[in-house]
């Protein structure tokens, strides 16, 4: 699937993810009232105007961006309805053609974190019958519990040419008070990289690049540009972009000199675009799809600036 990804990024010209993190607050009131008559303001009537929420941002961009990224919190908030419409957000994306990044935060010892794995990358199986569950074509993970917490994982990858982007340097502010810290004269972050990048060894894709990536937040350009030479043959998702106040400078060093290693998540900065000054002028809220589109232009067009 790293290849996948990164064949699309080159097709598409394009290292952008649209975060598809939909929040209630900013579905516009003509879908979350249909969901509503059909549904009633209740959990399964939430999970519904997420779900065509997305589909319509989806519609807007698949031609554009090699991945979407759903974050597993904005749906599982609203129990078994919003699992559903996660797992439907994922089957219509991956109808459109669009590589699934399941940005889901997973970390357990080895044999629970063996039931995340089949669950989401791999197979899970009841009797003698074999089910994809989830269908995710990468996931996120933390790696504070160590390799035998993510081991289970890296198999799946191979057998089912999966991927997996592992926290690294976080984009939150207290990113530091952690991964910073200094141990044997490194800071953890570091030693974190050093660790995915040799883990990495073991499911390398066909061009160059490993199928186990990191995660590296755009907020920290001098951090990412020192990880990027830690981890030479690893993808990096930089989420930050946007909302968070980072800018295409702050993340040119997450880069190869190939133009590739790093794909780029926004998700606010997009899938709400409709509600920013910029593009409040041009699009009503019923044509939110129309200025995601538009933002999701202006941020290629931005990155391709610098990588
Ligand atoms: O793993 C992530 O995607 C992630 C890691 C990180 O360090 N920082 C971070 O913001 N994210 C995710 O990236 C997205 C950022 O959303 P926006 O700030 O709206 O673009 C959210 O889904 C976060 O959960």
């Amino acid at each position: 699937m790293i290849d996948q990804l990164i064949r699309s990024i080159q097709e598409k010209n394009n290292a952008t993810v649209v975060g598809l993190d939909p929040r209630l607050n900013f579905v516009p009131s003509h879908i979350k009232e249909q969901a509503y008559a059909q549904y009633g303001k209740t959990l399964k009537g939430a999970s519904e105007a997420l779900l065509q929420f997305n589909k319509t941002i989806i519609d807007h961009v698949h031609d554009l961006v090699p991945a979407v990224k759903p974050q597993v919190a904005m749906y599982e908030q609203y129990g078994v309805e919003g699992l559903q419409a996660y797992m439907d957000t994922i089957q219509y994306a991956k109808e459109k053609g669009l590589v699934i990044i399941g940005d889901i935060k997973r970390s357990d010892i080895a044999s629970t974190a063996m039931a995340y794995s089949d669950g989401h990358i791999g197979r899970v199986t009841v009797e003698d019958e074999c089910f994809e569950v989830y269908k995710e074509d990468f996931i996120t993970l933390n790696p504070y519990l160590g390799y035998d917490s993510i081991e289970p994982y890296i198999g799946n990858c191979n057998t089912y040419d999966k991927g997996l982007f592992i926290l690294v340097k976080t984009s939150n502010p207290n990113s530091g008070e952690i991964q910073d810290l200094l141990v044997e004269g490194d800071t953890i972050y570091k030693k974190v990289g050093q660790l995915v990048n040799q883990w990495g060894t073991e499911a390398m894709g066909e061009l160059g690049y490993s199928r186990i990536g990191a995660v590296v937040g755009a907020t920290h350009p001098k951090q990412s540009k020192e990880l990027r030479k830690v981890m030479p043959k690893t993808f990096f998702l930089v989420p930050g972009y946007g909302a968070q106040g980072a800018t295409a400078e702050d993340l040119a060093g997450c880069f190869n000199k190939d133009g590739l290693g790093a794909i780029v998540n926004s998700s606010r900065g997009i899938i709400a675009a409709y509600t920013k000054e910029q593009y409040k002028k041009t699009f009503k809220a019923e044509e939110f799809g129309s200025a995601a589109r538009k933002a999701v232009i202006a941020m290629r067009n931005d990155l391709n600036r610098v990588r």
